[in-house]
């Protein structure tokens, strides 16, 4: 899968929510009502990782998410990067 360059990705955030480019990857940080609330999310998260074989790298302390994504076989952000993302907004719009 093919690395994008920071111009691409600039325009591919512009149809996702509250994300950005920074450090080689995209982000974005959410707040639940309670750690309950964010586990939740995280447990619907991960099983759709495991179905595209994607993985975040991300944090959570009480009700709050840090999600950073990209591709480590690329070096980079891809496509890959944004179809996991995409996935996980409509998650958190579900909830
Ligand atoms: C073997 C397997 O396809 C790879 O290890 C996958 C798994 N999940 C992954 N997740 C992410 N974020 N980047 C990868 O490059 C990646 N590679």
């Amino acid at each position: 899968m093919e690395k994008l360059q920071p111009a691409d990705i600039e325009k591919r955030l512009q149809s996702l929510d509250g994300w950005e480019f920074n450090d080689n990857a995209i982000e974005t940080s959410l707040e639940f009502k309670n750690f309950k609330e964010a586990f939740t999310v995280m447990t619907r998260i991960a099983f759709e990782c495991e179905a595209q074989n994607h993985h975040p790298d991300w944090s959570n302390v009480y009700n709050s998410l840090q999600i950073r994504l990209n591709t480590h076989d690329a070096g980079g952000v891809t496509e890959k990067d944004f179809t996991l993302a995409k996935a996980i907004e409509n998650i958190i719009e579900s909830e």
